[in-house]
């Protein structure tokens, strides 16, 4: 369960995040969509406790994020664009690595598992990351948040430079979480996965959450056209 409660984010005078309130709970899929600089990065950073928000809170498996930064990370997975993980260690090593840091001691075939549900082949489970395709990176991602048992998935722009298949393994990665009842907010510039994958889809613009939709309630020519028209909207000059 994620709450973002009125979350505020100055840098000095600039008002990067303001007053964002979400909620979203067991076996949702939030996705976070705005133009560069809108603000959702920040979001995510703010729930992984690595900024401090200028006013407002944020709940993580309701823990306040800012009290409790070590303690939430128990309970969350992250998946940047970049993936970082250990490109000398294999993908076994470096899930029994992220797990065990996640409090999780696995046996081999555990790993193996999770590596499996995460739908890479077997031949890739034994060798070094570094010869891993971004696509093999962010499977070994989603296993690392089924390994920790993570209730709760940030991603900020995982789908970045995917291949249309990889996307598309990599949503239905998601829906498997989202079944398993973890709580997902996902950052993207990529409306049709987007429109595939989410429950509810939220537009920011320069740090305001502008417009919000039931993802079964919109068409994807419909999604672009919001999209588009709060993009362009014009604030009033005063
Ligand atoms: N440490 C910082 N100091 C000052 N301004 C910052 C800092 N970090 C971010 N910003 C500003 O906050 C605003 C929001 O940035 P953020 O990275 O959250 O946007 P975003 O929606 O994730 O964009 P993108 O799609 O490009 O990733 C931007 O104007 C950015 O320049």
């Amino acid at each position: 369960m994620i709450i973002i409660d009125q979350l505020t984010k100055k840098y000095g005078e600039a008002l990067v995040l303001n007053q964002l309130s979400l909620n979203i709970k067991p076996h949702e899929i939030y996705c976070l969509l705005g133009a560069n600089g809108a603000g959702k990065t920040t979001t995510i950073n703010l729930l992984l406790g690595f900024i401090k928000p200028t006013s407002g809170s944020a709940f993580i498996n309701g823990l306040n994020v800012s009290e409790n930064s070590r303690k939430t990370k128990r309970f969350l997975a992250y998946i940047p664009e970049n993936l970082m993980l250990y490109p000398t260690l294999t993908a076994v090593e470096n899930l029994d690595y992220f797990s065990g840091i996640g409090g999780k001691n696995l046996s081999k075939v555990q790993l193996e598992d999770f590596l499996n549900q995460a739908g890479l082949q077997k031949g890739a489970f034994h060798q070094r990351i570094s010869t891993f395709s971004k696509g093999m990176r962010q499977k070994v991602g989603i296993a690392i948040a089924l390994a920790k048992d993570a209730k709760t998935l940030l991603l900020d722009e995982p789908t970045s430079g995917l291949d249309p298949k990889a996307s598309n393994e990599f949503g239905q990665l998601l829906h498997l979480l989202r079944d398993k009842g973890v709580a997902i907010l996902m950052a993207t510039h990529d409306l049709f996965r987007a429109k595939e994958v989410a429950t509810q889809i939220g537009i920011m613009k320069q740090g305001v959450l502008r417009q919000q939709f039931n993802a079964q309630n919109i068409s994807l020519p419909e999604l672009e056209a919001a999209y588009l028209e709060t993009m362009d909207f014009k604030e009033l000059e005063v």
